[in-house]
């Protein structure tokens, strides 16, 4: 039994597509990234799942129950973390987590500040002091708290610096370990590729692509531009390589292949400085995976 499935869910404002048609599901212990650029439909399909918003058309299931018949008894076993926290801002962070550690039966305070001494929260501070990125702490120790079955997390790492990333990563890698199964919402393909199992990647409210890390590691892209103070550079074209620049003193490619066959390639050329970083995930979709649409993500 998959612990998350969404069949063929259809969710529209008015006239207005939300998102269309969206059916995959998630299975015990993955990790699963959903990502796609802004007004995509993640949070739409995100809120209809959690019964925020009710469906057009189509239905959701989480652990094998209709997610909109049975949201109440659902939600005491989710952690959910919305695109945009706000909170009743007069508590300190610890009296915020004190409340609400009185909604579940089993100790969460214990974890909760466990979680908020890993992502270096002041618990002394009032809610209404803090950053954005603080709050956003604050939401993902409200989510994970309980230590609940599934995570629901919408946007979780915008807004915090490169090294609360990865501890959050790490916090969802352990909670992961411990069997939580784990969907989140990202704009970002580079960063999801870290931790997912999978990605679901949804363009104008449709489903673009289902891929397992495993094939997009053995695919990796590059995106490789070559320097030269004075001449035009000249690189030998190989199977995987997509030009998509080119002046008189620089060019860039994509390229996707064995990273020692385009060393041996560059050998010859004459460039004076090299840049090898990760493609965006528009780059990388426009090309090699909607070939035939112009559109990108
Ligand atoms: N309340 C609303 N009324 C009308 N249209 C809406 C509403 N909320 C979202 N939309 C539209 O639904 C589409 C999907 O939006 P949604 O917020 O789900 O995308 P998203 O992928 O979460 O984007 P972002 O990354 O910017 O949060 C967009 O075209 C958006 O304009």
């Amino acid at each position: 039994m998959s612990i998350l499935s969404f069949h063929e869910l259809t969710k529209m404002y008015g006239k207005a597509r939300g998102m269309e048609n969206i059916t995959f599901s998630v299975e015990k212990g993955e990790i699963v990234g959903f990502i796609g650029p802004n007004g995509a439909g993640k949070s739409t399909t995100i809120r209809t799942l959690l019964n925020f918003l009710h469906a057009t058309s189509g239905k959701a299931e989480i652990f094998g129950l209709d997610s909109a018949q049975h949201h109440v008894e659902l939600k005491k076993r989710i952690g959910y973390l919305p695109s945009e926290v706000h909170f009743y801002e007069d508590l300190t962070v610890k009296e915020m987590l004190k409340f609400s550690a009185g909604f579940y039966s089993h100790d969460s305070l214990t974890h909760a500040l466990t979680l908020a001494d890993r992502l270096k929260l002041d618990t002394t501070r009032k809610v209404e002091d803090l950053s954005f990125g603080n709050k956003k702490k604050v939401g993902i120790v409200l989510a994970m708290m309980h230590e609940p079955e599934l995570l629901v997390l919408d946007e979780p790492t915008s807004g915090l610096d490169p090294l609360m990333q990865s501890t959050f990563f790490e916090l969802l890698k352990e909670a992961r370990d411990k069997g939580t199964t784990i969907f989140f919402s990202s704009h970002y393909l580079n960063e999801v590729q870290k931790l997912c199992n999978r990605v679901v990647i949804i363009k104008e409210g449709k489903i673009a692509a289902i891929e397992s890390m495993d094939n997009m590691r053995k695919d990796t892209v590059k995106k490789v531009t070559l320097h030269s103070h004075e001449k035009e550079l000249h690189v030998q074209s190989l199977p995987g390589m997509i030009e998509q620049h080119k002046s008189d003193t620089s060019m860039s490619f994509l390229y996707k292949g064995n990273v020692k066959d385009l060393m041996l390639s560059l050998h010859e050329v004459e460039f004076d400085d090299i840049t090898v970083e990760d493609p965006s995930l528009e780059e990388v979709f426009m090309h090699y995976y909607k070939e035939d649409d112009s559109n990108g993500l």
